[in-house]
């Protein structure tokens, strides 16, 4: 037998045995010559066969190894091998076009089983944040009368809800500072107003009746500008009975004009409202701004205000309006006022976190703790020991979306909501970013031109002459804004949803848009008739009462529990119902409800069942009918093999519209490209205790940028750098991490507006993550033509 070590001259045994029998290093014996010309042989053999015999593995070893089912392969949580068009699943040379796949093939299955024991939603269950209906009334609560029945007669009020209950009487007979919490829209705003209002009504200045110069005795701040708005109409209605018209609420927000609010501050007032960025530019800057006299402090939404980075804000109002206390007692040693002697501070908010924590020990001293005493009559359970509580009647659910099936699913739960109850019917859409609601809005808006962007071009020119500027004038009257928003449409970021259903209206809210705006906006949404839309961030997340919100769907999942919590609180407010719907992707996501929100009761959705809901016909007329003629097998010719269902076709149809449309308007286009990025930068900012629910690794970016209406492959995406302008990208709002402090004062005196901007380090951070994941996928897009 020969010896593996002499093969010169024989013929070569396939590649794989040579291999295997031979070591070129080891040949020996005869002539050196005869050697190396043995040696250089083979090697030459070896080049010849290792060529046929890699491309006769390759090709074995594709032909024999199983075909990964794409869910297998994404299931794992790895990028697959793109499958559309390539049958063997193997590498083909890179397409100079555009990638075109469908919207419903290889999805990544969901990872989790529904579970059988959810019952929360089946039966609904009693509100817990409605009026109460045990016989409590306001009269009986230690109000005055006046108060009390302009409650019943005028604000039709019939009875208090469990926290108004609870609190009222102890912050009318107390004068400790207090933190109230309770479930969103239970009635928080009337629960701190009513006690205020009623104390500053009975007390007296030196024996005679308060008026409106007798000072500021009350500080209420919001967060957001918006929130300040609804406070001061709220504290409007409560003042408007003819007994109480001496009383003088003034508002002071960012993105207003300062001469006017200085106007308003000269002509005296009792009790302010204000963001908090521009009332520390006013204690500065406004000597005519006496609070001196201030009794309350109230700190609305208090965790948002710590999260948004007012910490040193607060601080510097707090120190402020010490000073003035003190300055106030020297002066005037010898004046009566019925008030509490020393000023209370009250925190208000539906969760509680750290944050408020910290605020609590910033501003409290011996709080007294309000809160709700309704109890889940399901679980028989003290909702409010949880840390944060939804009322118990909304009903929630997670819709388990593959990315390529995002923007269909969403079409179809906004078809199917307006289908079954149109009249005055209001959805919120939740997006994690500005541009995002931007884009959305363009695909589900009418095409025509976006008059928003008109009515922000000259509310620039407003707002550089800002200062310039000096409004004669009482208070922003919420009546005279509305009216100015109907007579000039063109304010408001409104249009119709053809794609949804040509009767409804489309609004869209985000922090970049200009002040005007998103006043208008919020005025139009709020008194409109016919059923609308509301694409939002959360800017619209926090204490806004809008009336007729029947679903919250959260498109993009919130920064934290906190946030979920106060997005699905617009629906379901003070008794009524509501439902609420979150977008989670197969994977990793589907952790949220358990490990983040630590509820199991939200009932699971699946895209194909919200699809069929939304893009198949119901109505037996419409379903297309066999015809006569043709063979009974005729549905396979006419439907595509990949799928056969009608309303798979409807869906896939709506998305190469989409597509189609992106395609032909450079303008959309770039929408599309700017929101896909911020939506990926925005995801990268998910708090690092969520991020192995909120993987940016896991991604994948090809069906994401699908659901963005883009053909590219993500490594192809050119977005436009953003520049620093009002439609600039908008970051993650509420992203915990923004409560670094690190704000710029600029942007402090904003009121707010700072909300949507993330810190250079923070954006920074974001980017780098950004263009890491999008290098690994250009690369792993290069290899293996990824979509
Ligand atoms: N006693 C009451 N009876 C009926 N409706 C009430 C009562 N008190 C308040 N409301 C209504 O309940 C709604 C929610 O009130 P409010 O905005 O104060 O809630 P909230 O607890 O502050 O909510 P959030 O936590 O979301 O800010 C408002 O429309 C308000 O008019």
């Amino acid at each position: 037998m020969a010896e593996p070590d002499l093969l010169v001259n024989f013929d070569l045994a396939p590649a794989s045995q040579v291999f295997a029998a031979s070591s070129i290093s080891g040949i020996r014996g005869g002539r050196w010559k005869d050697r190396f010309r043995a040696k250089k042989r083979l090697q030459y053999n070896r080049k010849k066969l290792d060529g046929t015999a890699t491309k006769d593995s390759k090709k074995q070893e594709t032909s024999s190894r199983p075909r990964h089912t794409p869910v297998e392969a994404e299931s794992s949580g790895r990028h697959r091998l793109r499958t559309d068009n390539e049958p063997n699943g193997a590498s083909k040379p890179k397409p100079d076009r555009p990638v075109v796949s469908s919207i419903f093939s290889s999805n990544p299955l969901p990872v989790t089983k529904p579970d059988t024991t959810t019952t929360a939603n089946a039966t609904p269950a009693a509100p817990t944040n409605a009026p109460l209906q045990d016989g409590s009334a306001f009269a009986t609560m230690g109000l005055a009368p006046t108060l009390a029945s302009h409650l019943v007669d005028t604000m039709k009020l019939k009875a208090p809800t469990s926290i108004q209950q609870t609190a009222i009487p102890q912050l009318i007979s107390s004068d400790s500072d207090a933190f109230i919490q309770a479930e969103t829209g239970s009635g928080k705003t009337l629960t701190y107003l009513l006690p205020i209002v009623h104390r500053i009504l009975t007390a007296t200045l030196n024996g005679d009746k308060l008026h409106r110069d007798s000072g500021c005795f009350a500080v209420i701040l919001a967060p957001t500008r918006e929130l300040g708005r609804q406070i001061y109409t709220v504290l409007m209605q409560l003042l408007s009975h003819p007994s109480l018209h001496w009383l003088v609420p003034i508002l002071i927000l960012g993105g207003e004009k300062k001469k006017s609010e200085k106007a308003r501050i000269r002509k005296g007032g009792n009790i302010l409202v204000a963001t908090p960025g521009r009332l520390a530019d006013h204690l500065v800057n406004t000597a005519s701004l006496d609070v001196g006299h201030v009794k309350w402090l109230v700190l609305d939404e208090g965790d948002r205000l710590m999260d948004l980075g007012f910490e040193e804000t607060l601080q510097r109002i707090l120190s402020a309006l010490n000073m003035r206390a003190q300055k106030q007692s020297r002066d005037q040693s010898s004046v009566v006022l019925e008030l509490p002697e020393r000023r209370i501070t009250i925190l208000c908010s539906a969760t509680m976190k750290p944050s408020v924590q910290k605020l609590g020990d910033m501003s409290l001293k011996d709080a007294l703790y309000l809160k709700s005493m309704q109890k889940s009559q399901d679980s028989g359970e003290d909702e409010s020991s949880k840390g944060f509580q939804a009322p118990a009647q909304l009903k929630q659910a997670y819709i388990v979306v593959p990315a390529k099936l995002r923007l269909v699913s969403l079409a179809s739960i906004l078809r199917r909501a307006f289908v079954r109850k149109k009249e005055n019917m209001k959805v919120i859409v939740f997006f994690s970013c500005a541009d995002s609601v931007d884009f959305h809005y363009e695909v589900f808006g009418t095409q025509a031109k976006d008059d928003s962007k008109e009515a922000e071009a000259s509310y620039s020119s407003d707002d550089a002459s800002d200062d310039d500027e000096d409004e004669e004038g009482e208070q922003p009257n919420p009546g005279k804004e509305s009216s100015g928003a109907t007579k000039r449409p063109n304010n408001s970021a409104k249009t119709k949803a053809p794609l949804i259903d040509s009767a409804v209206s489309l609004f869209k809210l985000h922090g970049s848009l200009a002040q005007h705006t998103r006043t208008a906006t919020l005025n139009e949404f709020f008194h409109e008739k016919d059923a609308a839309v509301l694409f939002c961030t959360d800017v619209a997340s926090r204490g806004l009462d809008l009336p007729n919100v029947d679903l919250v769907v959260q498109y993009d999942p919130p920064y934290s529990k906190e946030d979920y919590i106060h997005r699905i609180g617009r629906t379901a407010r003070a008794g009524r119902d509501g439902r609420a719907i979150l977008f989670l992707m197969p994977g990793c996501e589907e952790g949220y409800p358990s490990e983040v929100l630590g509820d199991n009761h939200l009932a699971r959705k699946l895209a194909d069942e919200v699809l069929k809901k939304g893009f198949g016909n119901d109505k037996p007329s419409d379903t297309p009918k066999q015809p006569k003629s043709v063979d009974p097998t005729w549905k396979k010719d006419f439907m595509p093999k990949t799928s056969g269902q009608q309303w798979e076709q409807e869906a896939i149809q709506f998305h190469l519209d989409v597509e189609r449309r992106v395609l032909a308007s450079g303008d959309l286009a770039n929408l599309a490209r700017k929101a896909f990025q911020s939506h990926i930068r925005a995801y990268a900012t998910h708090v690092a205790s969520e991020r192995g629910i909120f993987d940016i690794k896991q991604l994948h970016l090809g069906h994401l940028a699908k659901s963005f209406g883009l053909r590219e492959r993500p490594g192809d995406i050119k977005v436009p750098i953003h520049g620093k302008t009002r439609h600039g990208s908008e970051a993650a709002p509420g992203n915990p991490r923004t409560s670094s402090g690190k704000r710029s004062l600029n942007s402090m005196e904003n009121g707010g507006e700072e909300l949507y901007e993330r810190d250079e380090e923070e954006r920074q951070e974001a980017s780098r993550k950004m263009r890491k994941k999008m290098k690994e996928h250009m690369d792993i897009a290069a290899e293996f033509n990824l979509g």
